[in-house]
């Protein structure tokens, strides 16, 4: 692994040939420029982690240039370098960013150790900013039921192993919470936690987020980018929402896993990645692999740990103890401390059927939070907030990037899945009550992978 890419900008070839020496034994990559045009060039071409500018150019200097960058919303790190620079110049360079000043003639060992310095600290500042928005994300898997203690135990087991993992579930049941929990208990801790949501990217860009693409690859492309499979290298991705995933990508995602290789979109070099992926989704790909939706060698590659997650509605003894972690969460972001949860605002939450699962129950404790005016919340509070949050416009449903189909298939699913609960599964009435044609009910069941469980015994009658 190279130790950075370096862009060396001077207009005396003799230091540009010394530097591009030095540092390549070192083990850098480097680009150099004579002038600041060919400077700008490289960089809208090209993503480098340092560059080093000289002040003095014949076409500019390189504190303009420096500034430029910063305009263009760039924080690449850069250090100035010069002979005869003024003052003026070395505080313009440190207010815009630079993160050194070295004079010339410059020697290689402090040079060196500039750059080591500068590169450990912002990727230092880069992992630390990650960890952080990790752990405020991740907090904890909560819930004693049987299934929670035994999906922690699978979690552990499955965070030692690289194997791709499937984590199955409907939405709002936590897929994500667990996909960050395999990658913080494995041994790819220090590695990237990368995320790609396969529903909410459009189809035909798909493959350049994947697998990145080269400057000029279509139109648009005029940067090099880097993929999520080369920016997990060494740690793991989360691919959410891979049963909506387009086909000709499926076969593009299997060769993948398969080689564990990738060629950037319009690029013909092959490179190794070293990635554990993590895959989720809502739908079932058993299902969807029957119906030619979904690849089944896609499904088995993908398939090789399944972590099933169940509705909230069949694990309700968590109910109470998701509550109060909710409320604690909830009290401190609201500023609003001392709230409790009676016993019957317990009792009404957990005999609720949660259609949104853990999400739903966390957006409704904050809800409740926020508009209980006492610091006691009963029942009734949590039902005049399940009666406002069922009679208000956002359904839950949509969700930005998610194609129609997807949504609608959710939403049929879930009004099946109520209507059979409500009939006790009896297929007959179900349909009765719908208006549907038995035969129809039958069908969109299938489709959807669902199943009354008196099915047989009606028909039989
Ligand atoms: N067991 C749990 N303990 C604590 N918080 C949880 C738990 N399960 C889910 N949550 C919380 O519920 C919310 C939804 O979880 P998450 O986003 O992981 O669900 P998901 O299954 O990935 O949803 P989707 O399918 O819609 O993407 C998050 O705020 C998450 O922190």
């Amino acid at each position: 692994m190279p130790r950075g890419h370096v862009l060396v900008l001077d207009d005396e070839p003799s230091i540009l040939t010394t530097l591009q020496k030095a540092l390549s034994l070192e083990g850098y990559t480097v680009d150099v420029a004579g002038g600041v045009r060919v400077a700008e060039e490289k960089l809208a071409k090209k993503s480098y982690d340092i560059a080093l500018f000289d002040v003095a150019l014949p076409d500019g200097d390189g504190v303009s240039l420096l500034e430029k960058v910063r305009v263009g919303g760039s924080d690449l790190p850069i250090v100035m370098m010069s002979g005869h620079a003024s003052i003026d110049a070395a505080v313009r360079a440190t207010r815009l960013g630079a993160l050194d000043f070295l004079e010339k003639p410059l020697s290689t060992d402090r040079l060196l150790l500039v750059l080591d310095n500068t590169l450990r600290l912002v990727r230092a500042e880069a992992e630390a900013k990650a960890l952080r928005a990790q752990a405020g994300q991740l907090g904890e898997l909560i819930g004693e039921s049987r299934s929670m203690v035994a999906l922690r135990e699978q979690i552990a087991r499955a965070a030692k192993a690289s194997a791709t993992v499937l984590v199955t579930g409907e939405r709002g049941t936590g897929k994500e919470l667990v996909a960050r929990a395999i990658h913080l208990a494995g041994k790819r801790v220090k590695g990237p936690l990368e995320k790609m949501n396969c529903a909410a990217v459009p189809s035909e860009l798909i493959e350049s987020e994947m697998f990145g693409h080269e400057a000029g690859a279509f139109t648009g492309a005029t940067k090099q980018r880097r993929g999520k499979f080369e920016r997990a290298s060494g740690g793991t991705l989360f691919l959410d929402e891979v049963g909506d995933m387009p086909m000709p990508m499926q076969a593009k995602l299997l060769r993948v896993l398969q080689e564990r290789e990738i060629e950037r979109v319009g690029g013909h070099e092959t490179i190794k990645v070293d990635v554990r992926v993590v895959a989720a989704t809502n739908r079932d790909l058993e299902a969807a692999c029957q119906k030619g939706e979904f690849r089944a060698d896609l499904y088995d590659r993908l398939n090789v740990v399944p972590l099933a997650l169940p509705p909230l509605r069949a694990r309700r003894e968590d109910v109470p103890v998701l509550a109060r972690h909710f409320l604690g969460l909830a009290m401190v972001a609201n500023d609003r401390p001392g709230m409790v949860l009676t016993d019957g605002a317990i009792e009404l939450l957990t005999s609720y059927g949660f259609p949104g699962n853990v999400r739903e129950l966390r957006n409704l404790i904050e809800r409740l939070v926020i508009l209980t005016p006492d610091a006691k919340i009963d029942a009734e509070d949590v039902r005049v907030c399940l009666g406002s949050a069922s009679a208000g416009t956002p359904t839950g449903l949509f969700r930005p990037g998610t194609p129609f189909r997807v949504l609608a298939e959710e939403a049929e699913r879930r009004i099946l899945e109520e209507a059979l609960a409500h009939h006790g599964g009896a297929m007959a009435s179900t349909a009765r009550g719908l208006g549907l044609e038995r035969s129809h009910l039958y069908k969109k069941c299938k489709a959807l992978g669902l199943r009354g469980d008196k099915a047989e015994a009606e028909d039989e009658g």
